[in-house]
């Protein structure tokens, strides 16, 4: 018999086949390659695993996929090769060292899986260039002759980096060089070595890209999803169904937005935020719509001054709006997408019998005022500015994505404010795109079921949950990214005009 094995990514398989076939007396005709050659390029063939190990850029190690760890205070190094190659579930064990000091004892946690198991701490002999593993923590207590055995009471931080993209940071789900949990940062140029922070730094960021498995703490076959921005939990909660589900078409970089100019208000938080970030990914500028006192100043400085600007805007005050699409045209030049997510919530009844006393009536008339007057002010005023635009080979000028929410339909006890609000921005919607069609400009409205951001956040936790368990499917509250796609979506398809979409888990809201 002669095999034929093709370099695809099953090759690891292929070969382990191959071998069992050798080892079962079934001669290989002359013209067989030896399993060695038959690794495709940029891997390596290991008697250990019989698997092809992808090789990573050349580091301080050597030839395999591999992980160097340096303590905090000294050069002393080891290098593990955990190449876990697609297809082979064996580990290479670490069986190289890099101690350029004097005979010394010291202190390692274990963070991938080594000789010792991932948590323990072992202590590398030079003499014997074999550690031993510890069930415990080291102590202070001498080890040995030579003497220096580091006292950690957290995890070694390394202190080399080196990696191909911008700073990032995410949480390791699964073991990987910092232990699950923990949230890791990488930084420079060439490869991963990471860097461990029991929480997340005050502000780490950035890339927007999906890796492989490779040296990357996913287990093998798993891709794994980078985001901007990983500040708050909400993120880091992403990458771990990222890494169930393998794949998540929603985040891909396209870049579909090259190119376009888009106004967010609401858009220093949640919601807003989100569809903020995205459409930079995307490669569009945006103007950032909202409140003084929210942290959009920050936000457009953290998010690259050239490409960002924030306004101070209250959205029910003409003078505001104005003054943010002078900015727009100014900065920019042109607008071609508005997304109206400023908005505020709130819950009280008609009437209180207990106090006999009636629902504020200025509490509905802010509500109505911010929601449905701030969402119709900035379509009225900017609608100006859109129509200066030449239009595409559509006839199209310009885009309005509008945020109601599902309230709009079956409002909830406590929320006739807010549902009067929502509901009158889905009644508007389809008399606006109408008003709107002969200029090419599409209006169309996201009706949103429950997503984490601080508005919801804002319950008690008991009541998220509640809320979270009557989504029927999935059955979680949404990521506000989930929500930014939907906004690209329907920027991007044409014919989607005049239309309210629900975005909801097919959740019908209970009266309570
Ligand atoms: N989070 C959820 O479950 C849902 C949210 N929505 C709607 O989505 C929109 C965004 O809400 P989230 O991101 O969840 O809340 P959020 O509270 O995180 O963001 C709302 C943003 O609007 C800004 N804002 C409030 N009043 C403003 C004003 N007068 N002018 C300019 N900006 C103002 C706030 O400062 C804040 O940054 C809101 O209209 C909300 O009603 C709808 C359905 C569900
Ligand atoms: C009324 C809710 C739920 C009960 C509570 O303790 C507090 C609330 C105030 C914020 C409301 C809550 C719920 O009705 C869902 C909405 C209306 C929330 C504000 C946004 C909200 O998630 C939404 O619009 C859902 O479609």
């Amino acid at each position: 018999h002669s095999f034929s094995i093709s370099e695809s990514d099953q090759f690891a398989r292929g070969i382990l086949r191959l071998r069992r076939a050798v080892e079962e007396g079934i001669k290989t005709s002359d013209t067989t390659p030896s399993p060695e050659r038959l690794c495709p390029e940029g891997s390596a063939f290991h008697n250990d695993t019989n698997c092809c190990h992808k090789l990573l850029e050349q580091g301080p190690c050597g030839e395999l996929q591999q992980f160097y760890q340096v303590s905090k205070d000294s050069n002393y190094g080891i290098c593990a090769c955990m190449a876990n190659a697609d297809g082979c579930n064996k580990m290479i064990k670490t069986n190289r060292m890099i101690l350029p000091g004097p005979n010394s004892k010291q202190c390692f946690l274990a963070f991938s899986q080594g000789p010792c198991q991932v948590g323990e701490w072992f202590i590398l002999n030079l003499q014997s260039l074999q550690p031993e593993c510890q069930k415990k923590l080291c102590s202070s207590e001498k080890n040995g002759t030579d003497t220096k055995v580091s006292t950690p009471t957290s995890p070694p931080e390394t202190d080399v980096f080196d990696f191909t993209m911008k700073d990032q940071c995410y949480k390791t789900f699964t073991q990987g060089p910092c232990p699950a949990g923990q949230y890791v940062q990488f930084v420079g140029t060439l490869s991963p070595y990471p860097k461990c922070f029991r929480k997340a730094p005050p502000t780490c960021f950035s890339i927007s890209s999906i890796g492989t498995s490779a040296g990357l703490p996913c287990t093998a076959g798993h891709k794994l999803l980078f985001f901007f921005n990983c500040q708050s939990d909400e993120i880091f909660q992403h990458f771990e169904r990222v890494a169930t589900l393998i794949i998540m078409p929603h985040a891909m970089v396209t870049g579909a937005l090259k190119g376009m100019v888009a106004l967010v208000t609401g858009g220093a938080s949640g919601l807003g935020r989100a569809t903020v970030e995205r459409f930079l990914r995307q490669g569009s500028k945006v103007v950032i719509c909202d409140i003084p006192a929210s942290n959009g100043v920050e936000l457009a400085t953290e998010l690259g001054k050239d490409s960002s600007i924030f306004c101070p805007t209250d959205v029910s005050q003409e003078k505001d709006v104005q003054a943010a699409l002078s900015v727009c045209k100014e900065k920019f030049g042109k607008l071609d997408i508005v997304v109206n997510c400023a908005g505020i919530a709130g819950a009280c009844k008609v009437y209180n019998f207990n106090k006999k006393q009636p629902h504020l009536l200025e509490e509905f008339q802010k509500m109505i005022d911010i929601n449905t007057v701030g969402t119709f002010n900035v379509i009225r005023l900017s609608v100006g500015l859109m129509g200066d635009n030449k239009p595409n080979e559509d006839g199209q000028r310009g885009v309005i994505v509008n945020i109601a929410s599902v309230s709009a339909f079956e409002g909830q006890q406590g929320q006739a404010a807010y549902t009067a609000s929502k509901a009158a921005i889905v009644g508007m919607t389809l008399p606006i795109s109408r008003d709107l069609a002969s200029t090419g400009i599409r209006v169309n409205t996201i009706a949103p079921g429950l997503f984490k951001t601080p508005m919801l956040m804002a319950c008690p936790e008991k009541v998220q949950k509640s809320l979270a368990a009557a989504v029927p499917f999935p059955s979680r509250l949404g990521f506000p990214e989930e929500l930014a796609h939907l906004v690209e979506v329907i920027v991007l398809n044409p014919m989607m005009n005049g239309e309210t979409v629900r975005l909801d888990g097919a959740l019908r809201m209970q009266s309570k």
